[in-house]
């Protein structure tokens, strides 16, 4: 399941080629930010013209005129920066929004078999938190780089027109403050921003299991131990942060530093080459001050170096995931299955390559008949009925529903001739008309009175509040696992299907509850095929074949 780290060229290259349809738009907001910056550099410098020109320094430009410069400049400036970040929060957003469609498609393809082992605290964490910071890299990296590029290059011909020792030098201190700090500082920031998502995620996981396991918690009286751990976590989280927050002030102070002994450089060299009669005291001072405003492009990348690892570090798992191979890819279309009869040909199947589960396994189902599974816990029930369904391909063998491979039938096809009702019921924060509809979207509201009196579930439900109009949710996980499993049992008779499979179907209902579905079953789906994994000898009464799985293989019980 641990997938490949990729560099963080490749990362970026990647993330890049997301941006492709988005280029033109990228374009405008490159564009905008260049023009914007020198804006704001000619703000400082014809301030710097004007001034000099006041006080008598020969500059080549009238006062009168670098003001009437400077305000143009400044009204511009603010324009062209709403757009630059406009057009640049505009591709983020877009972006984000495809990065969540492919996840969810991706996330589509891998359930149930290969989400079945991953943490849920994790997935949201790259579901929710990842993706939204990969904004960063959107919208605060991309273009500030191109930016930052053309404007240190267009600063620097304009420093080498007034003379070319400044040009040289700015390009030097360019590359001290964008490349090389920003690119030294990642090395050594590196795996704090991958140590700190990861323990994000980790956190996430614990946060939810803790949740969802709060009755065991409860039970065995591990609240305290939670709650530390839970602190533990956060105090983790929480010091991975301050070494990454550490680590960015040094950044930012050494940067500045650099900076400051760059002006001073232009300072000096501009003292000297007055003195030598190459420039004027003016341009000078317009060589210093240009430098001086002309950092800030520059500063944005170096700041990027710390967040753009944590970035990297959250594409790296997203990435992961749409890189994940499913475990059974879906087949498209839809067909009309000739006839229903099921064949499980010698089979074998284990997971992950680990021990076979099934060995050599084969069984006939006809159409109607009613098939019992019995067997020891873990002997692999479960599994035979989740490779009937194509959770999972076999390894060995084949299953073929009326002869036809289930390899090669219509994933949505095969969806309906099936319907499975297992020991735990997932119910939607929805209403419970909603919840049973689920079996048949369009079926009318007196069909799905039928379906739940069948699961002996009506009188239940018409005791409820709002009767049918009740939200699941308002019952706040109230409803007990007997009601849960009739709803499901609601769900199946609405659906209909010709192939029944139930996992354990009866386990959570009393004996009067079971008698009464049971007794529906039998008298509903004299016509369908039924396949039940059951502990209960009483259940398995209504089948008319019973299979003990014994050593990897099925043996004919009578
Ligand atoms: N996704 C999975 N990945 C790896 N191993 C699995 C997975 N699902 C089940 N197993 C293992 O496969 C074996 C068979 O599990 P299965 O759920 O099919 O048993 P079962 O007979 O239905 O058990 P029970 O009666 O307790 O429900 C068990 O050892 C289980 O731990």
């Amino acid at each position: 399941m641990e997938q490949k780290r990729q560099s963080g060229f490749k990362i970026m290259l990647r993330l890049i080629k997301v941006l492709k349809p988005l280029a033109p738009i990228m374009m405008i907001t490159i564009s905008f930010g260049i023009l914007g910056f020198l804006a704001a550099t000619a703000i400082t410098s014809f301030g710097m013209v004007a001034g000099a020109d006041i006080l008598g320094f020969n500059v080549g430009i009238k006062a009168s005129t670098a003001i009437k410069i400077v305000i143009a400049c400044a009204i511009l400036r603010g324009i062209l920066r709403f757009i630059e970040q406009y057009s640049g929060h505009f591709i983020a957003f877009t972006i984000l929004a495809i990065l969540r469609d492919q996840v969810f498609k991706a996330l589509r393809k891998l359930a149930p078999a290969k989400l079945e082992s991953k943490e849920k605290g994790s997935l949201i964490s790259i579901i929710t938190s990842d993706i939204e910071l990969l904004e960063v890299f959107y919208a605060h990296t991309v273009a500030p780089i191109a930016i930052g590029v053309v404007t240190s290059i267009i600063i620097a011909c304009v420093l080498f027109a007034i003379n070319p020792i400044f040009g040289a030098l700015s390009v030097v201190f360019y590359l001290i403050v964008g490349y090389f700090i920003p690119v030294f500082s990642s090395k050594f920031a590196k795996q704090g921003g991958i140590e700190y998502r990861a323990a994000f995620a980790d956190s996430n996981s614990y946060f939810l299991e803790s949740l969802n396991g709060i009755k065991e918690i409860l039970l065995f009286d591990k609240g305290e131990d939670r709650k530390n751990a839970i602190n533990e976590n956060s105090e983790k989280l929480h010091e991975k942060m301050g070494v990454i927050k550490g680590h960015e002030g040094i950044i930012r102070a050494f940067t500045d530093i650099v900076i400051m002994i760059a002006i001073l450089t232009f300072l000096f060299v501009s003292i000297e080459l007055n003195k030598q009669g190459q420039i004027t005291i003016g341009q000078g001072l317009v060589a210093i001050v240009t430098l001086a405003s002309s950092f800030g492009p520059v500063v944005a990348l170096s700041n990027l170096s710390n967040n753009l690892i944590q970035t990297f570090a959250c594409a790296q798992r997203l990435f992961d995931i749409l890189d994940e191979v499913p475990a059974v890819e879906d087949v498209p279309g839809e067909t009309e299955l000739s006839s229903k009869d099921i064949k499980v040909d010698n089979i074998s199947f284990d997971y992950d390559n680990r021990e076979n589960i099934l060995k050599d396994l084969s069984l006939d189902i006809k159409k109607g008949d009613k098939v019992a599974i019995i067997g020891e816990s873990g002997s692999g029930k479960s599994t035979l009925l989740k490779l009937m369904m194509r959770f999972w391909n076999v390894d060995k063998g084949e299953i073929s529903i009326g002869g036809e491979n289930l390899k090669t039938i219509p994933t949505k096809t095969l969806r309906k001739s099936q319907t499975l009702v297992s020991q735990d019921t997932f119910l939607f924060n929805d209403t419970i008309l909603n919840n049973i509809k689920m079996g048949d979207r369009d079926a009318s509201f007196e069909d799905v009175v039928e379906a739940a009196k069948k699961a002996s579930i009506h009188e239940f439900i018409m005791k409820l509040p709002q009767g049918y109009e009740t939200n699941v949710g308002e019952l706040g996980g109230n409803l007990s696992s007997g009601e849960k499993q009739r709803m499901s049992m609601a769900r199946a008779f609405l659906r209909n299907s010709d192939i029944l499979i139930l996992d354990e179907p009866t386990s959570n209902l009393d004996t009067l509850n079971e008698a009464s579905i049971l007794k529906t079953i039998d008298d509903e789906c004299k016509d369908k095929t039924i396949v039940m994994v059951s502990h209960r000898k009483s259940s398995s009464a209504i089948c008319n074949k019973r299979y003990g799985l014994e050593n990897k293989k099925l043996v004919r019980i009578q």
